[in-house]
């Protein structure tokens, strides 16, 4: 079970999340409140080298992502994975394999909908990314935000977790959680599903910054769940 803390942005967050022993930290290139920049990133990532502090696997958020928008952080930054959210066309999954070593992460967007439009979203989304699939290293089911992407903070149902599962179990691909989870709700999700990660962001934010305390507790607490699967994309 691994856990990652998004929405890094400062070298003295960035320490400090850390310091609670992530399994991934991410850093948000999306328009957000969260966004940062390329150059800014490298710069904490060469900072905390120097400081001989051991970096987690690092991973790229973008929210409808065209080639361009990739190049720079490709050019600058060596963020080991980039994360897509709305991404309409995922021909970008198989552009960056050909043009880099960094691992895909592809965001499945969930929306609150009934159960028989719930089966036609899974069989479009899976139908959509069939093409992608080798490509694709990880999948993660986060709530579908018509503003930003993600990082909105709200919830999904659980409960249509395990169909994106069998789904993804099929394709062999991890496949990871986000949407909405803070240390007062993970215990129930990871007591209802076994998962391969869990992606929180605002939920271990106080008045918008990374709260150390509600990191710390939100992996404490994942840790509570550690299951024995191993075999998963850390480069
Ligand atoms: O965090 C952001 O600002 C963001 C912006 C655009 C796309 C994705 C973003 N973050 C990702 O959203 C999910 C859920 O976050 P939250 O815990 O609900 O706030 C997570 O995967 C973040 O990486």
């Amino acid at each position: 079970m691994n856990v990652k803390i998004c929405g890094m942005t400062s070298l003295e967050m960035t320490r400090g999340v850390i310091a609670c022993n992530p399994d991934h930290i991410g850093f948000v290139f999306a328009k957000s409140r969260r966004q940062v920049s390329p150059d800014t990133v490298q710069s904490i990532l060469n900072q905390l080298e120097n400081e001989q502090v051991h970096i987690p696997h690092t991973v790229g958020v973008f929210a409808n992502a065209d080639t361009e928008s990739l190049k720079p952080v490709m050019k600058s930054c060596t963020v080991q994975a980039l994360q897509f959210h709305a991404n309409e066309q995922l021909d970008i999954c198989g552009w960056v394999k050909e043009n880099s070593n960094m691992d895909v992460w592809l965001t499945l967007p969930i929306s609150n909908v009934g159960k028989i439009d719930f089966e036609d979203e899974l069989n479009h989304q899976f139908e959509r990314l069939a093409k992608a699939a080798p490509y694709i290293d990880l999948l993660l089911l986060d709530t579908h935000d018509p503003v930003q992407g993600g990082g909105s903070g709200k919830v999904f149902q659980w409960d249509v977790i395990p169909f994106y599962q069998s789904r993804a179990q099929q394709l062999g691909m991890p496949l990871y959680v986000a949407g909405g989870l803070n240390p007062g709700n993970i215990g129930s999700l990871l007591s209802g599903y076994e998962l391969d990660g869990v992606d929180v962001s605002s939920g271990v934010e106080t008045d918008g910054i990374k709260d150390m305390s509600k990191v710390d507790t939100f992996i404490g607490r994942v840790r509570q769940h550690v299951h024995t699967r191993t075999s998963l994309p850390l480069s």
